[in-house]
């Protein structure tokens, strides 16, 4: 452009800005290195114990943290971040010359997953700085409900209202159920005519609201002649597709919404929809005969937008990468362990979390970076292997494949396209193609996102995440804990199982262009489940150790006891500073130290126990939609109640926004074994503790005090520890209703407990 001065053509879009981390290596080394000591010691002095067992289940367990832990050193060594500036770039390239953006919306349950949380969701999509033009955005409804669909054309009336007042206003939160929420009444300092528009907004938005939750109280009469007569007595696994352009932007008018479409993609019981990854697929398919454009962006349905820049941002990257730098599918993901996010950002990009993501539509479409250099054309027999018969779809591929940064225009009206992307959501469409195994979202794996992501990285992309002040979507965390431990199981056997297919990380980094330390970071997020078996083992270590009078640790008056604690001490403490580091509180640092232990006694044992099966070939794993909870009231109250549950995105909301208002929740419990062995764990060292008291109190200190230390204070400490960590569950021993355990699971962990107790007492005569 004619206006750019020097400066801002100089400037660059994105910059990686490297964090110092010398301190953090420095102690990470230094617990590599306290831990190795741990093993020699444990190797040289095996020969003195009286009982083997305990100290080699002990050798054993800690040579898997070490393992672990070696692989998270490598995974943080390099730390950094990647800054885009907008404004940088809006300078310098005309919004004409964007790419164009199908965003995808998946939603699966109107009741699992309300309506309005979803709509809000489409709200701040619809409403996110970017040229109108450029935009397509798809809902897809894997529960088939003319709820969801009619909520949709309810809340596309209304975003003709809302999303020219974002812009208008410069609103920061495009999702109204935040925005109205944070303010209850318009500021008296902005102007009148604001403050109107404001008021007969939420005015609007209270009358959606409204519809939505009385359409869902009552059933749905379809009636034939309305566009809600297809779906009349279908059934949500078994029937045709709906697929309906519930607004078209024909002459792509700035003032307009952009194209809003609904997807409900045909379902059969003799074919396998592969849940997510199923309906991202048919999402990929039908955008592509529609709008095909060459950037996707996909959201769950509960994540809205909370940066309307987000667009913007990606958007540097997108250029940044024309000024020269390597093409990256875009990441933009919640990262539980920033650290780990920071240290993968150095080597091949962040994992692709499912959600907030933006990529390119030729990655997705399996193309790797050194096929740009390749000859464009692949022969329409080759298109129809990949991408399957439907002749607009192979038409509207060779055009993305073939692209070389050339604008790829297929403006033709959505509408006029139904019948061929009809064919393209049918349920026998992917038999022989490249679908789920190639292109597309993979099959084989609940975590379908990291399996996907590593595909992708595997062809030698990169990816990235963008840091701004402003996280770029927020979602939903479970609100319960009996759906954090559905969820956490499912993300366990999702990433175990991806070890047992043909992208397991060592193989893509030997046969692929997986880096290596790239595959590392892989192995860790996959390991993750396996953790639980030397997790649960350790955790009966010192009750074992206090109820047959044994060891696994030295005593407090030897030298090596020294290694042990200073583990303990600098681990923690480290820890706890890297929480501060990123602002986060003591609370959340206890919180999220003790779920962690808890989660991997329950949830991932679960996870990884329930691949076993699958692998035989016995059972499928399925995806259990996670609950979204919606709460309009008393955010404030909601605060102050309970414990917060340690999920990755309640992390990130805790920080910036406490009131989001799902987040909190006080521990409740359902009949799921999955507690089961983090019950016994704490009863046994319950009965371990008492056990130890009771010697502790027999010792007669005034003749010889110094015989305590023989007594195992170390495995005295450690229980205590434990017993901490499941200081929930041993409120919830005692809790009534909804906050207590059931009794049949107490009962039955209090049967293993018993026979836990009676083994080691038998084992110590064995061993
Ligand atoms: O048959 C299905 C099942 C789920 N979904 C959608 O998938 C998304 C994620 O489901 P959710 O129950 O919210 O799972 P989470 O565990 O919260 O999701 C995380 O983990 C998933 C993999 O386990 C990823 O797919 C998600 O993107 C990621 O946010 C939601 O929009 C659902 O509507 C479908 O469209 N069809
Ligand atoms: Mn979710």
């Amino acid at each position: 452009m004619a206006t750019n001065t020097q400066d801002s053509t100089h400037l660059p879009l994105q910059e990686t800005i490297v964090h110092s981390n010398k301190t953090a290596r420095a102690i990470e080394l230094m617990v590599l290195s306290l831990l190795v000591f741990i093993l020699v010691y444990r190797v040289v002095c095996f020969k003195d114990q009286d009982q083997y067992l305990p100290w080699l289940l002990a050798f054993l367990c800690e040579s898997w943290f070490t393992f672990i832990w070696t692989l998270c050193v490598c995974i943080k060594w390099n730390q950094c971040i990647t800054k885009t500036y907008p404004d940088r770039l809006l300078k310098r390239v005309s919004e004409s010359e964007f790419p164009s953006i199908d965003i995808f919306v998946t939603t699966a349950d109107p009741i699992l997953e309300p309506s309005i949380i979803t709509m809000n969701t489409v709200l701040s999509l619809l409403a996110i700085e970017c040229p109108v033009d450029k935009l397509a955005l798809y809902l897809s409804d894997d529960g088939c409900s003319p709820l969801t669909f009619y909520s949709f054309v309810e809340t596309t009336k209304f975003a003709k209202l809302w999303v020219p007042f974002c812009k208008k206003y410069n609103i920061q939160v495009r999702a109204p159920f935040r925005y109205f929420n944070s303010q209850s009444s318009p500021l008296e300092s902005e102007s009148l005519e604001f403050q109107q528009e404001w008021k007969s907004l939420k005015k609007e938005y209270g009358e959606l609201c409204k519809k939505i939750d009385l359409a869902a109280q009552r059933p749905f009469l379809c009636d034939h002649d309305t566009d809600f007569g297809v779906f009349c007595g279908v059934h949500r696994l078994d029937h045709p597709s709906i697929i309906k352009v519930i607004s078209e932007n024909k002459e792509g008018t700035p003032s307009d919404l952009p194209h809003v479409i609904y997807i409900s993609r045909e379902k059969s019981p003799k074919h396998q929809h592969h849940y997510k990854a199923g309906a991202m697929n048919v999402l990929t398919r039908v955008s592509g005969v529609m709008t095909n454009a060459p950037l996707m962006l996909n959201v769950d349905c509960d994540m809205y937008a909370n940066n309307p820049q987000v667009f913007l941002h990606a958007m540097c990257m997108v250029f940044a990468f024309y000024n020269g730098l390597k093409d990256d599918p875009f990441g933009n993901q919640l990262a539980n362990l920033f650290y780990l996010a920071y240290g993968i950002s150095s080597i091949q990009g962040p994992f692709y979390a499912g959600s907030g993501c933006f990529h390119r539509r030729k990655v997705i479409y399996g193309s790797s970076p050194d096929d740009m250099t390749k000859s464009d054309n692949i022969s329409n027999e080759d298109l129809q292997k990949i991408f399957g018969k439907s002749i607009e779809l192979r038409e509207s591929a060779a055009r993305i494949l073939s692209e070389s940064n050339s604008k790829i225009e297929n403006r033709s009206s959505p509408s006029s396209c139904i019948e061929a992307a009809i064919h393209v959501a049918s349920c026998s469409y992917e038999y022989g193609t490249s679908w789920g195994i190639q292109v597309g979202w993979l099959y084989g794996s609940t975590s379908e996102d990291i399996l996907t992501g590593l595909g992708i990285h595997g062809r030698g992309w990169k990816s990235a995440i963008t840091s701004s002040d402003m996280f770029a979507f927020l979602g939903c965390a479970p609100t319960t804990y009996p759906s954090t431990l559905k969820q956490q199981k499912r993300w366990g056997s999702g990433t175990i199982e991806i070890l047992f297919t043909d992208k397991n990380p060592l193989l893509l980094t030997i046969k692929a262009n997986l880096w290596f330390r790239q595959a590392l970071a892989y192995l860790w997020l996959c390991l993750w489940p396996a953790h639980s078996v030397p997790g649960i083992c350790y955790a009966s270590l010192p009750a074992y150790c206090i109820i047959t009078g044994s060891h696994f640790f030295p005593k407090v008056n030897e030298r090596p006891f020294l290694i042990f604690m200073g583990i303990f001490v600098i681990y923690n403490l480290y820890v706890f500073w890297e929480f501060r580091r990123i602002g986060l509180s003591l609370r959340m640092w206890w919180n999220l130290q003790r779920i962690v232990r808890v989660n991997t006694m329950t949830a991932w044992l679960y996870g990884f126990i329930s691949v076993i099966p699958k692998l035989m070939g016995l059972s499928k794993t399925t995806f259990e939609v996670t609950q979204k909870e919606y709460k309009s009231h008393d955010l404030e109250k909601d605060n102050e109640r309970g414990v917060p549950i340690g999920t990755l995105k309640c992390l990130l909301a805790h920080q910036t926004l406490a009131n989001l208002g799902f987040i909190y929740a006080a521990f409740t419990y359902d009949k799921s074994p999955m507690i089961v062995p983090g019950v016994v764990i704490l009863l046994v060292n319950m009965v371990a503790l008492v056990n130890g008291m009771l010697r502790l109190l027999k010792v007669d200190y005034s003749e010889n005090w110094m015989v305590v230390l023989e007594l195992g204070l170390g495995e005295m400490f450690c229980s205590v520890w434990l017993l901490l960590c499941f200081w929930e569950f041993l409120k919830g021993l005692f809790g009534n209703g909804n906050y207590g355990i059931p009794s049949s699971t107490i009962w039955k962990s209090g049967a293993f407990a018993l026979l836990f107790v009676h083994l080691c007492r038998r084992s110590s005569q064995w061993f």
